[in-house]
């Protein structure tokens, strides 16, 4: 059914030319009686013209019907008295006139302020109030404000014309309520479109394509009295229309209860929270949004400490996977797909992903500095040590609320400990994750505290007194850290050089948390068959920094279903992570362990002595011959000029490759990789090309000579 306006007068301010004389035209060719309305002045407000004479004439000419008005809408009184004495009603007012007057702050007289507050503003509030009376007699009128997105965004040069503009949307939001239980509608379109007031300040190509008659539609539509909206913001151009809303962000409390004050220290440790739109939303009035008031001083009346530092984790697959990148997964192992790949049928969160909710909570919320009564900030924060324990299985995507608390306060002497308690629940209440962490703040110490932790403080544990069971190498790269932080922290100190230093580091170290992925990926690997559901908690002590590039040494000891764990820088051989466990809530040994692990991502070339010693044994127990053979392989180191520095053992009676002479005074165990390196002793792989394939990896510089007996085919020193 088209939209016809038969019957209905309207009056259309400004309708001399541009965007007033297309809605003249078209309500109009739609039946309506048109007031044209133009003083006929200049694009700054001066002079008159009969303008308005011109439309008229063409919309009579059409076969409509049209009256021309001369007067200046500040006299909108007038403009709604020229419909009255000559149609006997009014339906519809489109406020539309407008005049620029654009100079910049400092060069706006009064008069230009004044001048273009009272064409745009005040007029459309005069034209608004004297047709009033005759809308609500007959329970129906539409009104149109015009805005600008000069008066949305700001504009330079306009200021007088943006704030005129913005003050129309504040004027149609309270006309539409007090209009609303008489059906008297009112909305503000903001158009962009090629007419005199745009007329050199668009560029010509742009300006061509805003032709007026394309908004006049949106407008037409707005007016009809099938039209139920009311109080809306259009912004229209070039064939294309939108609504525009005013949206308020989810916000942050500055203060804890009613009886505190709010500083400025404390909105600086919310701003991010401040700033945060995520969760913005629309509020349709102004009761709607004060109502949100009631329950931020309801909070305050009942302060809690869970609900001070609380605040919602939302996830998706795609963080899951930029945190397991992070960690250095990598799909070079096949095995690693289901960290990576939504769509892998097992596809599953790397478990230690469970620390993300509770360090962003910790980076945004304050909650260590509510600890101490010194102000700190992140170039004197360390990460001192982590505690993270898996609940119930980590989704992929969901919602997790995460509620912070200050376990502890410890007085270090070279620093403060703060240890805190993040704790993430789903929507159920049901809780999932169960964090606890400490924050070494450098600097801070010597204010008078306790040094010892209390009992609610989870304890590191020092490894088994033996050699590792298992050791695991893995490389991070140069850019481990700048991918790692878009996981949620993005602690300076570990991207900005300049940052770094006032940390007193000589560049960005890696995030403690990332070592951390790393270390329990490998464990994973190794002791959990990498099955992230066998994952039940992890505990580590931060106890030196890691650089990226650095190669990591993850040494294991598997003692039940704890496996304690240590983690070295390989080439100092560095403790970084100490004290550190993991708990499984089942060992299942990996049936494709060390080799399996990609060297480019990773480098997990290690050796298990356990392994090796089992797999000849098991092969050569069938033949005693081969066993007696095997018995005895020796390794050397050979420098560059081909000297033979060190030698190696293999033992098989003790099961472990030893240093030392092959006289027998052994001394040191080697680790070497492990099922390469039984063919190679069974004879079913020449080392050679082992060695060239690179699957034969030995640490350092040691290469591998034979003297295999009768299971190899040569004697050739490599
Ligand atoms: C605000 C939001 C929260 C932000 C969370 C973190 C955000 C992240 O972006 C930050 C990071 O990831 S930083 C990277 C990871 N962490 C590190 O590299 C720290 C490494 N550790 C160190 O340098 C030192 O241990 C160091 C400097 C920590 C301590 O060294 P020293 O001052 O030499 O201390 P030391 O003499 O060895 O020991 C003094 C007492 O302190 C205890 N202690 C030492 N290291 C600790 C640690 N890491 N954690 C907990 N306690 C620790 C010692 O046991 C000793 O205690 P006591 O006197 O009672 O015996």
């Amino acid at each position: 059914m088209a939209l016809r306006f038969d019957n209905r007068v309207v009056v259309v301010t400004g309708a001399g030319a541009g965007l007033g004389r297309e809605y003249a035209l078209l309500f109009a060719s739609r039946g309506a009686k048109v007031v044209v309305n133009d003083l006929g002045g200049s694009r700054t407000g001066e002079g008159q013209s009969r303008a308005a004479d011109i439309v008229v004439k063409e919309i009579v000419d059409a076969g409509g019907v049209a009256i021309p008005d001369y007067n200046s809408v500040v006299e909108g009184h007038k403009v709604i008295e020229t419909a009255i004495s000559n149609f006997g009603r009014i339906d519809v007012l489109v406020n539309n006139a407008g005049i620029l007057r654009d100079k910049s702050v400092a060069n706006i007289s009064d008069e230009d302020w004044d001048k273009i507050f009272d064409i745009h503003l005040k007029a459309s509030f005069v034209t608004t109030r004297a047709a009033w009376p005759y809308f609500k007699k007959q329970k129906y009128g539409r009104i149109i404000m015009t805005s600008s997105n000069s008066g949305v965004y700001g504009n330079f040069g306009q200021a007088n014309y943006s704030a005129a503009k913005l003050g129309a949307i504040g004027l149609s939001n309270t006309v539409a309520i007090e209009g609303a239980k008489y059906n008297i509608h009112c909305n503000t379109i903001v158009p962009t479109a090629a007419s005199r007031l745009t007329q050199g300040i668009l560029p010509d190509e742009f300006f061509n394509q805003l032709k007026p008659h394309l908004i006049a539609p949106v407008v037409v539509y707005l007016c009809h009295e099938k039209t139920e909206d009311n109080g809306n913001i259009i912004e229209s151009a070039c064939g294309w229309a939108t609504k525009i809303h005013f949206i308020r962000g989810k916000g942050s409390l500055l203060r804890t209860s009613l009886d505190d004050d709010v500083t400025p220290e404390f909105v600086r440790s919310k701003w991010d929270a401040i700033n945060d739109m995520s969760e913005a939303r629309h509020f349709s009035s102004n009761t709607e949004a004060s109502a949100y008031l009631g329950d931020i001083i309801e909070k305050l009346k009942n302060p809690s400490p869970k609900s001070q530092f609380e605040d919602d984790f939302n996830f998706s697959s795609r963080d899951v996977i930029l945190y397991a990148l992070g960690i250095g997964i990598s799909t070079e192992d096949q095995d690693n797909l289901k960290f990576l790949y939504e769509n892998h049928p097992d596809f599953a969160t790397f478990p230690t992903f469970s620390v993300i909710p509770g360090i962003i909570l910790s980076m945004t919320s304050g909650l260590a500095q509510s600890a101490l009564e010194k102000t700190f900030d992140l170039s004197q924060v360390l990460h001192g040590e982590q505690y993270v324990e898996l609940l119930q299985p980590l989704t992929t995507d969901g919602k997790l609320i995460t509620r912070g608390r200050i376990v502890d306060v410890m007085d270090k002497k070279s620093g403060a400990l703060i240890v805190t308690g993040l704790d993430s629940f789903d929507s159920s209440g049901q809780q999932i994750i169960r964090n606890q962490s400490s924050t070494f703040v450098v600097g801070a110490g010597n204010f008078g505290g306790k040094s010892k932790a209390n009992d609610q403080v989870i304890p590191t544990i020092p490894p088994p007194n033996r050699s590792p069971d298992f050791t695991a190498l893995c490389k991070t790269t140069t850019d481990q850290a700048a991918l790692y932080r878009l996981s949620g922290d993005f602690n300076p100190l570990h991207i900005d050089p300049n940052f770094a230093k006032l940390g007193g580091f000589s560049k960005p170290i890696i995030h403690g948390l990332c070592t951390f992925g790393i270390s329990v990926r490998a464990i994973i690997k190794q002791y959990a068959n990498n099955d992230p559901t066998l994952f039940k908690a992890v505990k580590v002590r931060f106890t030196k920094p890691v650089y990226p590039g650095d190669t990591l040494k993850v040494e294991m000891w598997q003692e039940g279903n704890r496996i304690h764990f240590r983690t070295l820088i390989s080439a100092t051989n560095a403790e970084v992570l100490s004290g550190a466990y993991v708990d499984l809530f089942n060992v299942v040994k990996s049936t494709k362990p060390a080799q399996s692990i990609p060297e480019s991502t990773s480098n997990m070339a290690s050796l298990n002595s356990d392994a090796i010693f089992t797999a000849i044994e098991d092969k050569v127990k069938a033949d005693p011959a081969k066993a007696k053979a095997v018995n005895g392989v020796f390794l050397y180191k050979i420098t560059k000029d081909g000297k033979v520095v060190k030698e190696w053992t293999l033992d098989l009676k003790n099961a472990v490759v030893k240093q030392g002479t092959p006289s027998g005074k052994a001394d040191t165990t080697l680790t070497v990789s492990d099922d390469d390196f039984v063919d190679i002793a069974l004879n079913k792989l020449n080392p050679q090309t082992a060695f060239m394939k690179g699957k034969l990896k030995i640490q350092g510089n040691i290469m591998l000579a034979q003297k295999l007996g009768p299971l190899l085919k040569t004697d050739a020193k490599l």
